[in-house]
């Protein structure tokens, strides 16, 4: 079978690599070891090779002039690759599932409720608020920061896009999203009890949910100050309609919920780690506070002066790597980097190793966030942290405000220790299996 599985991929042209078993491929071998199975691939057959995982044939790519190359060139048929239990439950306006104009129209309309303009004067007013009140109460308890982390993050995005804060609505909604993010995260298999059908029947509840946001607030005739009433004021140049905004908000909510929580778990970590950095963080936050009222809520030029947050924010990002890679699939058959690659196939713009590529970085496993201070680290062109190309984070700032927000108010308030022994899985996705438990205190 293994061999029968090779000649039928054995097309001339392809990069060298090996196919595995029919179906399943390598996906076993990726999952279960990781970034070593990526290495050794590379060590046997270059940066670029080919493989048969996540159900589909595939290109890795590891080699950063390439992944940059693919990332640049959308109209050349590299478009987004994700699976299809995420496309189906995500919906069809969703913004990985569009290309060309459809694409450029979502993403402008995207962009313009997560702005400069929209973040200073809407948004982080919100999360400031959000924020004070999520971390109230938590001296001398044992928390688990995993689970608050993915809580903040959540429960922010739904203050900033609706003003939903804890009550009915949110308690319907918050369930009903847990089980469309599993969903994305299965085989699409459409049986009763599955996570895809139940991811299915999740959407459909949040659906329901926004459309009668909508259609309350219509009704109304008033105009929030939240992401939702800028979706639909009338001064917003880009009018979507009512399905286009409830997918626009599904990925709002979807795409920052990991990464943003996945990195505060993370930097929390770290900075318990290196006595040294936290220091200098929390130097960095009482100037600001000393500047202020106790009341008086994290501004614009605050946000601006969190030099040193910042780094330690994308050396968090780094050292984790909180993203692997990104996926793409071929539209036509086509050439890459003299290499022939079917239509179809997926691409893995694997950047996971380009964190820790000693060129770039030196002592790449060194927790050093300095490093981001003293050269312009963030503007070179292998920073693939927030992906690259024409679908480049557009949440990027956001994702920073909120995090530094949260990391603000926890070391002017708290200091904390690890209760010990948690586990923290690395791949294929950061997470604590059993939670990550500290013990907070009041400072
Ligand atoms: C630390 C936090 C974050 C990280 C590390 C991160 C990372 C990424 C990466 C790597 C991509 C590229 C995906 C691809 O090329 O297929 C991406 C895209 C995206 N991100 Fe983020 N993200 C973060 C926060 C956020 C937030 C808070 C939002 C909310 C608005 C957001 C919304 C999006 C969207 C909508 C896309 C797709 C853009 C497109 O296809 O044009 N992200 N993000």
């Amino acid at each position: 079978l293994l061999r029968w599985n090779e000649v039928r991929y054995s097309k001339k042209g392809l990069p060298p690599g090996t196919m595995g078993w029919p179906i399943f491929g390598e996906t076993t071998e990726f999952l279960k070891q990781g970034p070593n199975f990526m290495k050794s691939q590379r060590a046997r057959y270059g940066s670029i090779f080919k493989s048969h995982i996540l159900g589909c044939p595939t290109i890795v790519c590891m080699d950063p002039e390439v992944n940059r190359y693919v990332l640049m060139n959308e109209s050349k048929g590299l478009v987004p690759g994700y699976p299809q239990s995420m496309l189906d439950i995500l919906g069809k306006c969703n913004i990985a599932a569009v290309h060309g104009s459809a694409h450029k129209l979502m993403r402008a309309a995207l962009l313009s409720v997560v702005s400069p303009t929209m973040i200073k004067d809407r948004l982080l007013p919100k999360v400031d608020e959000f924020m004070r009140s999520h971390l109230r109460n938590w001296d001398r308890q044992i928390i688990d920061i995993q689970d608050k982390t993915k809580e903040m993050a959540l429960c922010s995005s739904l203050k900033q896009i609706a003003g939903i804060e804890s009550g009915p609505l949110s308690e319907s909604f918050i369930p009903e999203f847990f089980k469309l993010v599993l969903g994305t995260l299965s085989l699409p298999i459409d049986f009763p009890g599955t996570n895809y059908r139940q991811g299915i029947q999740a959407r459909k509840i949040i659906i329901k949910l926004l459309q009668k946001l909508i259609d309350e607030r219509r009704a109304s005739k008033t105009e929030k100050d939240d992401m939702l009433g800028f979706f639909m004021s009338e001064e917003n140049k880009y009018k979507l309609k009512d399905e286009e905004i409830i997918d626009q908000i599904i990925t709002v909510l979807y795409s920052g919920y990991e990464t943003v929580s996945t990195t505060s778990m993370m930097a929390v970590k770290f900075l318990h780690d290196h006595p040294k950095v936290l220091q200098q963080l929390r130097e960095e936050h009482l100037a600001i506070r000393e500047k202020k009222n106790p009341e008086d809520p994290i501004d614009w030029d605050d946000l601006k002066a969190m030099k040193f947050t910042r780094a330690v924010i994308f050396e968090t990002s780094r050292l984790a790597t909180i993203v692997n890679g990104v996926l793409r699939k071929t539209t036509k058959d086509m050439e890459l980097n003299g290499f022939l690659i079917p239509k179809g196939w997926r691409i893995y713009v694997y950047t996971r190793e380009i964190n820790y590529d000693s060129f770039l970085y030196s002592e790449p496993l060194t927790f050093n966030p300095w490093r981001w201070l003293d050269k312009n680290l963030e503007s070179h062109n292998y920073f693939f942290i927030f992906g690259g190309g024409t679908r480049q984070c557009p949440g990027k700032e956001l994702g920073i405000a909120e995090i530094s927000t949260f990391l603000h108010y926890f070391v002017t308030k708290y200091r904390w220790e690890e209760v010990g022994g948690d586990k923290l899985l690395k791949f294929p996705r950061v997470e604590a299996p059993s939670g990550f438990h500290i013990r907070v205190s009041s400072y």
